[in-house]
């Protein structure tokens, strides 16, 4: 008698944030790396509250389902985005190389993670439009150590020529991979995300593929 057919592995879900100064180009690389593209300059428009998609991917041989969040930059939408932080395994800190106050905004950034998130919670600092190589504000060598105290990932990328931007999302997908802790839990400070997510205007079902391009809270 033929064995009964099993059923391929669920994915693995994670819960990703993007967070920085308004304008350092998170949508941006939200869109890059879920969709592969780039809007003009002119056409992109500041998050209002926070955005959110869902993107598939297998990493090491396993499927993975990310939620990732996208937070406004802007500091009056602060308190609502820090709101969505909890359950997060994943942080990507985005700074714009040519501009040196989002640098140097970033002990604020971390300051707000620490005070919501477990220090196990994988962080990846990326340094973003190192397209503009000509008006560069900050060092590839002062970011990167910067990223070492801060016990963070580093790379630097360009949302608009797509340099490094699946490497970045990869490389802090396959950190959380390798701190079974941070996703077995059960419950608490960086466990493994609900399949539910309550979203203004409803619930997001993450293990049904409804939400593969994404939804939006303009909170
Ligand atoms: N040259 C260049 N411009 C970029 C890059 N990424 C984003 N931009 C531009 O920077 C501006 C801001 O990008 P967004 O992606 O909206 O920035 P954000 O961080 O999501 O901003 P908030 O939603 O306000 O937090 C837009 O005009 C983008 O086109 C990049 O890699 N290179």
């Amino acid at each position: 008698m033929a064995p009964p057919p099993t059923k391929p592995p669920a994915p693995i879900n994670y819960k990703l944030l993007l967070i920085g100064n308004s304008s350092v180009g998170k949508s941006s690389l939200l869109l890059r790396f879920s969709d592969e593209q780039w809007l003009p300059e002119d056409e992109s428009s500041a998050t209002i509250g926070v955005d959110f998609r869902v993107h598939k991917m297998e990493v090491k041989g396993k499927k993975v389902k990310l939620s990732i969040w996208d937070t406004a930059g802007q500091e009056r939408f602060r308190t609502i985005t820090s709101s969505y932080y909890r359950g997060a395994q994943g942080v990507i800190l985005v700074y714009d190389v040519s501009n040196r106050e989002s640098f140097d905004a970033l002990p604020r950034w971390y300051s707000e993670l620490e005070a919501s998130l477990s220090d196990k919670v994988v962080k990846i600092l990326v340094g973003n439009k190192v397209d503009k190589e000509f008006s560069r504000q900050v060092s590839t060598a002062e970011a990167e150590a910067y990223a070492a105290r801060m016990n963070s990932l580093f790379v630097e990328a360009s949302a608009k020529t797509a340099a490094n931007v699946k490497e970045a999302f990869t490389q802090c997908v396959e950190r959380i991979m390798d701190q079974p802790e941070l996703w077995e839990t059960p419950a608490g400070t960086g466990a493994a995300i609900s399949s539910n997510v309550k979203m203004p205007g409803g619930n997001i079902n993450l293990a049904e593929d409804s939400q593969e391009g994404g939804g939006g809270c303009s909170c």
